[in-house]
């Protein structure tokens, strides 16, 4: 029996379980099957933690659906300060979370409901990203997707993004774009998928196709990755609200593009995941 916790970011569902329970490192596949929504619990991701709990900092590994680790996650990171807030781990003061992608601070507020994340700096260089090619700020470069040029800007907060600025954006677009982008070959790494719209100095709005994941209702990373980008092309102020299907982040951009990223967390649910699950695993891969 493995415990979990299930929050959801503005509809950016992740479960939560604790490394003790997992006697053995879990596979791609049993992850997959952990995120399935019919043969599993279902969910945009998993996050596994804390290890290392020492001084205030909590060290978080965090997986998609598709099975692949990754670096950051925004959203991802609000609930987990929310569930080390639950547990008892952490009070209302800032506290530390290590992940692949780096080391942010959080703080969480009102009872748990609203919780606040500084993500680290946002990088447009290639070499960061990465992007392949030379190195350079990647910025409204061209992309041909199915007979049709876009602009884009790349960016990383850790995780790798792609900013496509639109003048009308939907989830069909991300739907029907965002795949061919996320494996584009200029991506080494794959990239998120950000489909932008400006909608004044101080307001954006997106679509999202998420790297081993695909079409969610909201992302803190690319909240950030996208705002950084308005912000970068001079097309919005410093501190943006950023409107997504499942609702808004406050999203504050610092000079140096450190990003302070602040948003609701809902739990759900929690509960004991039965590797009785796992006789499905020859069904889901097949
Ligand atoms: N939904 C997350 C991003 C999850 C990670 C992404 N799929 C990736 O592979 O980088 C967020 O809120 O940032």
């Amino acid at each position: 029996m493995m415990r979990f916790w299930k929050y959801h970011g503005l509809g950016n569902d992740y479960l939560v379980m604790p490394p003790e329970d997992i006697s053995k490192e879990l596979t791609p596949a049993q992850i997959r099957l952990i995120c399935h929504p019919h043969y599993g619990i279902g969910s945009d991701g998993l996050l596994i933690g804390p290890f290392d709990a020492e001084e205030q900092t909590f060290r978080l590994r965090l997986f998609n659906p598709d099975g692949g680790e990754f670096e950051k996650s925004g959203n991802g990171l609000r609930i987990f300060a929310r569930y080390l807030w639950d547990m008892g781990w952490v009070q209302n003061k800032p506290f530390h979370i290590l992940t692949p992608g780096g080391k942010v601070t959080a703080q969480v507020f009102e009872g748990g409901r609203r919780v606040t994340v500084e993500m680290g700096q946002v990088s447009f260089h290639s070499s960061r990203i990465p992007v392949a090619g030379p190195p350079r700020e990647v910025l409204q470069e061209s992309i041909e997707v199915q007979g049709r040029e876009f602009r884009f800007c790349a960016a990383t907060i850790g995780n790798p993004h792609c900013v496509i600025l639109c003048d009308d954006i939907s989830r069909e677009l991300a739907c029907s774009i965002g795949p061919h982008v996320e494996t584009d070959p200029r991506f080494p790494n794959r990239t998120n998928v950000q489909f932008l719209k400006v909608l004044d100095r101080a307001t954006i709005q997106i679509e999202i196709w998420e790297r081993g994941v695909g079409y969610t209702l909201a992302s803190g990373s690319s909240s950030s990755a996208a705002a950084a980008v308005a912000h970068k092309l001079g097309l919005c102020d410093s501190h943006i609200t950023v409107r997504m299907p499942g609702g808004e982040l406050d999203i504050q951009i610092d000079p140096d593009y450190a990003i302070t990223m602040t948003g609701a967390v809902t739990k759900i649910c929690e509960g004991q995941f039965d590797n009785e699950a796992f006789d499905a695993l020859n069904v889901i891969d097949n």
